[in-house]
């Protein structure tokens, strides 16, 4: 009998790609997370392929290894029976500022080692380490909505599936300013970058993308790690002649009733270059229905449209999760559109951030101090809470009604929400 005990050591190495010391574990890594997600698929040149853009992002994988011989004819103890991975992008906590933020993916345990505690040991390890590396955030997209609020993390922004009738009911009141012209999608891994830049920029609540984002849209590696001949792409040109919002989209096929057309991706620097984008969208002819996973709850689409019941968008969910790691940190990088003050007492699960600190806004400039626990608070809440509020998107007076904040203050809830409060809808366009 093999080693069942659960001694397990976790190990750290960077992604490398194909050709360069490394790569064996790595290759070993990537095939054990695509177990994890039922992705039993993947051929050499599609993990060669990923683990380049991989390597590109910098990412960290974390792997639990057996230390013990592994039982007879099971997976050999190279193979880790956990996985972890992380990388480093911006977070645009509102009003054009940034914070680096440490992003979490590919987190999976093997059936027969789950419920061992090596999710926790993993993430609470690399937490901490994040945390003492001057890193403020954490944030993840999560498979399960159970899993993460134990570890601090809160739901901080929201996305929703739409799929748009654009036959002729569909009525934009929106007079063009700029053009649509179909290009090649390919150039898109040259525009791509340059536009999602414009968009990161404007956009609280957007996190950096790995380099597989344009890959994606281009065309050039579908999620099956092949090249997508499917992929159409059309890009906005703003007034100046400049490109400023780019749809990679494709066709659902004639079986797909009705006829469809899926956004694969939909990245607009400009309010107008949104619409304008949809009004190409609505055009396309022998479609009758355009459909987008990644679409905004708070949508000016919406509002702009002559009959807003065009949208049909029953599946509102939670998108990206937020983890503060420092609070004093994170608070004093916002930029508060309010003045104020709140005595803020934070809890924390994992203990990395709790205490009671003075929020202190004076011309949207934010000082903040931790004080002795006792001092008369505002607001007691968890950290999950308090990420969850951070970028504006979630109300801290719902999360009162919820319960999940608790008002010492009357009327503290309304000010947190108007100090917390964004200049435009929080949204991330970034899985990962
Ligand atoms: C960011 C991302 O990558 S999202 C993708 C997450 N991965 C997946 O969904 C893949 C399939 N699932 C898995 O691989 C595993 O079941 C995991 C990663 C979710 C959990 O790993 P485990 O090692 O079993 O978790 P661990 O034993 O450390 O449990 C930690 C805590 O989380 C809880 N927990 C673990 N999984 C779940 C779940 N799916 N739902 C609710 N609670 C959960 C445990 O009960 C435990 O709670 P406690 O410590 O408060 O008592």
């Amino acid at each position: 009998m093999g080693d069942l005990s659960g001694n397990y050591e976790i190990r750290r190495f960077p992604a490398v790609s194909k050709g360069k010391d490394g790569y064996a574990e790595a290759e070993t890594w990537g095939r054990a997370v695509g177990f994890g997600f039922h992705d039993s698929t993947r051929t050499p040149e599609h993990v060669a392929r990923s683990m380049a853009t991989y390597e590109a992002d910098g990412r960290i994988f974390t792997g639990a290894y057996q230390t013990g011989t592994p039982a007879q004819h099971s997976l050999p103890a190279e193979v880790p029976v956990a996985t972890f991975g992380t990388l480093r992008k911006t977070l645009n906590i509102g009003f054009g500022r940034m914070l680096e933020a440490q992003m979490v993916t590919a987190v999976t345990v093997r059936t027969s080692h789950r419920r061992r505690g090596l999710l926790r040991r993993m993430m609470t390890a690399d937490l901490q380490a994040a945390k003492d590396d001057g890193v403020a955030v954490a944030a993840l997209t999560a498979s399960e909505g159970s899993i993460y609020g134990r570890f601090g993390y809160g739901v901080a922004s929201l996305e929703r599936t739409i799929k748009v009738d654009t036959t002729a009911r569909f009525n934009l009141r929106h007079q063009a300013t700029g053009t649509v012209e179909v290009a090649d999608p390919k150039v898109l891994l040259d525009v791509a970058p340059k536009v999602f830049d414009r968009v990161h920029r404007n956009t609280p609540g957007s996190l950096g993308r790995q380099e597989w984002y344009w890959l994606l849209a281009s065309g050039s590696m579908g999620r099956d790690g092949k090249e997508d001949p499917a992929i159409k792409a059309a890009l906005h040109y703003g007034p100046d002649g400049g490109v400023d919002g780019y749809v990679s989209y494709k066709f659902a096929g004639w079986d797909t009733t009705p006829a469809t057309v899926e956004v694969v991706d939909l990245v607009a620097a400009t309010e107008h270059a949104y619409l304008e984008l949809w009004q190409y969208l609505a055009a396309i002819d022998l479609v009758e229905r355009v459909s987008w996973n990644e679409a905004p709850v708070d949508d000016p689409l919406a509002w702009a449209l002559a009959d807003p019941r065009c949208i049909d968008a029953s599946d509102s969910r939670d998108m990206l999760w937020l983890r503060i790691l420092d609070v004093p940190r994170a608070l004093a990088a916002r930029h508060y559109p309010a003045d104020g003050r709140l005595v803020l007492e934070v809890t924390d699960p994992l203990g990395l951030t709790a205490g009671t600190f003075i929020l202190e806004v004076k011309g949207g400039q934010a000082a903040v101090e931790r004080v002795p626990a006792g001092d008369p608070e505002d607001l007691v809440l968890d950290v999950s809470a308090l990420s969850s509020i951070y970028l504006g998107g979630i109300s801290p007076v719902t999360l009162k009604a919820a319960g999940a904040v608790s008002e010492a203050t009357p009327g503290a809830a309304f000010k947190a929400q108007q100090m917390f409060s964004v200049e435009r809808p929080t949204h991330c366009l970034t899985h990962f």
